[in-house]
């Protein structure tokens, strides 16, 4: 288990983490996200002992991290900077980590055979690519085989084959029992991989739900349909109380009523339907609309639109109303600044 309680961290004038109390539990993946300075990384970086709160605290399997006896054992971390030592093959280091807490060369073979870095396991560590260095830092994470692991964005730098594999590598960690608490920026990433999310803004705690939840306070769901009788279906429709706004001579886009109810005012009035299609608003949209507020870098103007899928359609035209729509034992790390 992963605590924070009160946690707050000052840089002079700069409140970077504002009394910031959350748990994450074992068994599921608990995603972190925010906006650019919201203050993830520095709550990372006190929750492993890098800097020290200003105020509250910070604790891993009940224990502040320095006062854990073998820490890889407990925590493995992978934070954004990367910290090799560029000279040295990938396996060398994995090998000096591992026997600053004696852990033996067979658990180095296997962590660098899990991250798929066999082959080049031999090579220097500072010709790697950024998702390279990337899986050497899940495999340094990964080393102690640790009940806790604590991400900053580990999806950073892998292609579309590593962003899967490391996906299916956090859900089965978390599905062992342990607590996976990743950061990314990533959206739709973290709308399929994580169950529960910890969204901060200016250092404040925003929300502390489940993905689901977090989507459905800030979106509203919809059903999308096509039908060739799309005109008259939409009057029934807005008629008894959804928001109806059209795309075309055939498409729809409803809110407010749900799909089995457009199924039956369909059925009543014999149109026919192609598609009847409930669609749940995306992360990146509710993640807009929650941390609005929140944006210390924004442009001027302002966020890009969420996706489509939250987009509110253009108003229709008659009748019908328009719709809204490194692993490193962490002291191994680099300061990130
Ligand atoms: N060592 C430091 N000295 C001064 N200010 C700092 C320091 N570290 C972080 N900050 C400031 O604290 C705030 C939070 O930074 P932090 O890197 O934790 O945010 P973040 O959510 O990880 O951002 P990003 O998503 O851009 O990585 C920022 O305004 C940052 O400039």
């Amino acid at each position: 288990m992963i605590e924070a309680e009160h946690l707050t961290k000052r840089y002079g004038d700069k409140t970077a983490v504002d009394d910031l109390s959350f748990t994450v539990v074992p068994g599921r993946v608990t995603g972190f996200l925010g906006p650019n300075g919201a203050g993830k990384s520095t709550t990372m970086r006190l929750l492993l002992g890098l800097d020290r709160p200003t105020r509250g605290d910070a604790r891993i399997a009940g224990r502040h991290y320095r006062d854990l006896p073998a820490p890889m054992r407990v925590v493995g971390a992978l934070l954004e900077a990367r910290a090799v030592h560029t000279g040295r093959s990938a396996y060398n280091h994995l090998l000096c980590l591992a026997q600053t807490q004696g852990i033996g060369r067979r658990r180095v073979d296997e962590v660098a055979d899990l991250v798929g870095l066999t082959d080049v396991a031999r090579k220097r560590a500072g010709g790697f690519s950024l998702g390279m260095g990337q899986r050497l830092g899940i495999a340094a994470a990964l080393l102690g085989d640790p009940s806790v692991l604590i991400l900053d964005e580990p999806v950073n730098g892998l292609d579309p084959e590593g962003i899967v594999w490391i996906r299916t590598l956090m859900q089965r960690l978390a599905a062992q029992g342990r607590t996976v608490f990743v950061s990314s920026h990533l959206m739709n990433e973290m709308a399929v991989t994580a169950d529960h999310l910890i969204v901060i803004g200016r250092g404040r705690l925003i929300a502390d739900c489940s993905t689901e939840e977090f989507i459905e306070r800030s979106t509203e769901k919809m059903v999308i349909v096509h039908s060739p009788d799309a005109a008259r279906l939409a009057g029934v429709l807005a008629a008894e109380g959804a928001k109806v706004a059209p795309d075309g001579d055939t498409v729809l886009t409803v809110t407010r009523m749900e799909a089995p109810r457009v199924g039956e005012l369909a059925a009543a009035e014999g149109a026919v339907l192609h598609e009847l299609t409930p669609r749940r608003g995306s992360l990146e949209a509710a993640f807009m609309e929650l941390t609005r507020d929140s944006v210390e870098y924004g442009t001027a103007a302002g966020p890009p639109a969420p996706d489509a899928a939250a987009v509110p359609p253009p108003a229709p035209p008659g009748g019908a109303e328009a719709a809204p729509a490194e692993g490193a034992a962490p002291a191994e790390q680099g300061e990130k600044r």
